[in-house]
C-alpha cells in the first residue's frame, strides 16, 4: 500500500472534523475523497500531507510511519485550487524551483524541466510569465511542479474548482491521462461526483467527519451502501416505497403487472435525454423518470399520457419506509 491511513481523529475544539478514519490506498492509484463541503475531505488530504496533525491514528506513507514526519521530509507535492505561483518567474522557472531549492545540477533540472513541460503539454510557453496562461494552464503548470520533485503521493485538493465546466472537464480527461502515462499514487480532493466517476480508479466517500464507503466508480454507482451515496453519486427519485434512479424506472402505456399507474405533467427535453414528470396517486412527490429521446418519442409521450411504471430488473433501489437511515440497498428482482 503506498498510503496507510490509521484510526485517524480529528477535532477542531469541540468539532469532530474525522471520526476513525481507516483507508489503505494503493500505490499507483488515483484516488477520489469525494463528498459534500464540510465533509472532512481537505483535513484528511492535509493530515496525509503533514500540513495538518490529527489527535490521534496513524499515517504510513510508502511503508514509512509518517505520522510525526514534517511535510518536507514525506516527499508529497500537491497542487491546491488557487495555485500560488511565483508571479516574476517563467513557466520553465516555477517548474524548476523544487529542484533548484533541492540544489540538484543545472543539466539534469532543465532535462526533467523540459520532460515535464512536454508531459503538461506547456513546452511551448516555457517563457511566458504565470500571468499570460490561461486558468487551466496555469493549473498544468502547477501539476508539473508538483511532479518535479518526483514525489511518491500526488495531492490535489480541488485542482480544477475554480475553473470554467468546460475547461474543467478537458482537465479532467488530461489528468486521467497523466496519470495513465506517470503512474503516481494521487490522491485528489472534489465534491463533484461526477469528476470524481468520470476520473478515479477508487472513491472513498467523506461526509459528516467518516468514511461512508470506499469503492470503485461502478460499485459505488451500482451498489451503494447507504441512502446518504446513493443520493450523493446520483439523482434519486421515489416510486412507492422505494427510492431509485430516474433511468431505473420502465414506463409502458398499457398495464403491466405490479405497475404503478400515473398520469404525465411533463416531458422536457433535455439534449439527449427527456425528463419525464409523473404524478401518481398517494405520492405527493412526482416520479421523475429520465430516458433517450427515441424511446420517449416511441411511447409519444406527452402532458396527460397515462403511463404505468415499475422499477426495471436489476436496478439499485433502497427501500424508502425503512425508519432505519442506513437502509439496505438491494437490486430489484425482475
Ligand atoms: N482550522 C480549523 N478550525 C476549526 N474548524 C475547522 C478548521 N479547519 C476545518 N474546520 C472544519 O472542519 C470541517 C471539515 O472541513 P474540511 O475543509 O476538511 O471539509 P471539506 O470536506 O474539505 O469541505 P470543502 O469541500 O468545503 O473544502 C468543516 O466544518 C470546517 O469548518
Amino acid at each position: 500500500m503506498s498510503i496507510d491511513v490509521s484510526g485517524v481523529n480529528k477535532r477542531y475544539g469541540d468539532f469532530v472534523a474525522l471520526q476513525d478514519i481507516n483507508l489503505s490506498l494503493p500505490t499507483g492509484q488515483l484516488t477520489a475523497l469525494l463528498g459534500p463541503s464540510g465533509g472532512g475531505k481537505t483535513t484528511l488530504l492535509r493530515i496525509i500531507a503533514g500540513l495538518e496533525t490529527a489527535d490521534s491514528g496513524s499515517v504510513v506513507i510508502e511503508g514509512v510511519e509518517a505520522t510525526r514526519l514534517p511535510v518536507q521530509k514525506r516527499n508529497v507535492g500537491f497542487v491546491f485550487q488557487h495555485y500560488a505561483a511565483f508571479k516574476h518567474l517563467s513557466v520553465a522557472r516555477n517548474v524548476a524551483f523544487g529542484l533548484e531549492i533541492r540544489k540538484k545540477p543545472k543539466a539534469e533540472i532543465r532535462a526533467k524541466v523540459d520532460e515535464l513541460l512536454q508531459l503538461v503539454h506547456l513546452d511551448a510557453f516555457a517563457d511566458r510569465l504565470p500571468s499570460q496562461l490561461s486558468g487551466g494552464q496555469r493549473q498544468r503548470m502547477a501539476l508539473a511542479r508538483a511532479l518535479a520533485i518526483e514525489p511518491s503521493v500526488l495531492l490535489l485538493d480541488e485542482p480544477f474548482g475554480a475553473l470554467d465546466a468546460k475547461v474543467r472537464k478537458e482537465l479532467r480527461d488530461w489528468l486521467r491521462r497523466l496519470h495513465d502515462e506517470v503512474h503516481v499514487t494521487t490522491v485528489f480532493v472534489t465534491h463533484d461526483q461526477e469528476e470524481a466517476l468520470e476520473v478515479a480508479d477508487e472513491i472513498v466517500v467523506v461526509n459528516e467527519g467518516r468514511v461512508e464507503q470506499v469503492g470503485s466508480p461502478d460499485q459505488l454507482y451500482d451498489e451503494p451502501a447507504n441512502d446518504f451515496v446513493m443520493g450523493f453519486l446520483g439523482e434519486v427519485t421515489t416510486l412507492g416505497d422505494l427510492r431509485l434512479r430516474p433511468h431505473d424506472i420502465e414506463v409502458t402505456t398499457s398495464p403491466a403487472p405490479a405497475a404503478t399507474q400515473g398520469t404525465v405533467t411533463r416531458a422536457l427535453r433535455v439534449g439527449f435525454e427527456v425528463r419525464v414528470t409523473v404524478s401518481v396517486p398517494d405520492q405527493d412527490v412526482p416520479v421523475t423518470v429520465v430516458m433517450t429521446r427515441t424511446h420517449a418519442r416511441a411511447l409519444r409521450l406527452e402532458a396527460g399520457s397515462a403511463v404505468w411504471l415499475v422499477a426495471a430488473e436489476g436496478a439499485t433501489a433502497v427501500t424508502s419506509s425503512r425508519p432505519s437511515a442506513r437502509p439496505s440497498v438491494e437490486p430489484v428482482a425482475g
